[in-house]
């Protein structure tokens, strides 16, 4: 096995357990969601479109490039890979991207307007640089969009403006996060899902 294929092996591997994990919690519900890890300097390893995720196994994953072109025959990527791709290619911080679909996301993002400011708390250390619960963090919701060439551009513009943005929401949708590494997303997503729950319920009280 050359090293490419060793990298998509490793990410098919990772993917397939955080799917699992997903799923389980309740944050990927039907096939919804997608994932994505850079391979290198060209490639990334991204779900296939319309997969369940609490299935997921290397058929589920396909290669393609970081402009958001399949290269594996007879796959369809995940519908938002022009999501991913504009990530990857505004910086080489982000080397994995989570999507998940939960309820407190979805809830939240259609009771906000604009963007969630998360304050005071401990959970927030769980990103890097973060080492007090002074501090405060801005996830921006956009608003939901079919087309995903307008809606990645829109993301990439607020994050040439915000590179500082640990996820964002889309209105009515879901919640996307990343990290250097696999493990740092998904530690990323469990943080971002606990704050959504702990807004919502905030707020109802
Ligand atoms: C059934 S969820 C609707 C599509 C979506 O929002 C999603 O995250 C999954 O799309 P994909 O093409 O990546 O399967
Ligand atoms: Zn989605």
């Amino acid at each position: 096995m050359d090293e490419e294929d060793a990298c998509f092996q490793r990410a098919v591997v990772q993917l397939a357990r955080v799917g699992h994990f997903f799923f389980e919690r309740g944050w990927v519900p039907a096939t919804s969601g997608n994932f994505s890890v850079r391979l290198d300097s060209e490639y990334m390893a991204i779900t296939v479109s319309g997969w369940p995720k609490g299935q997921l196994s290397q058929d589920g994953i396909l290669l393609a490039s970081l402009e958001g072109y399949p290269l594996t025959a007879n796959k369809r990527p995940s519908a938002e890979t022009l999501l991913h791709a504009a990530l990857y290619r505004r910086t080489l911080e982000i080397n994995a991207i989570l999507h998940t679909h939960s309820v407190y996301a979805t809830v939240l993002s259609r009771l906000l307007v604009d963007e969630l400011v998360l304050s005071d708390y401990e959970v927030l250390k769980a990103f890097s640089g973060i080492k007090t619960h002074q501090t405060t963090v801005r996830i921006p919701i956009f608003p939901n969009d079919q087309n995903m060439e307008r809606l990645a551009s829109t993301v990439d513009a607020y994050w040439a403006r915000n590179p500082g943005a640990p996820g964002y929401l889309i209105a009515g949708h879901g919640l996307y996060t990343w990290g250097p590494t696999v493990e740092d997303a998904c530690r990323h997503v469990e943080a971002l899902e606990f704050l959504l729950e702990c807004e919502v319920l905030r707020q109802k009280l």
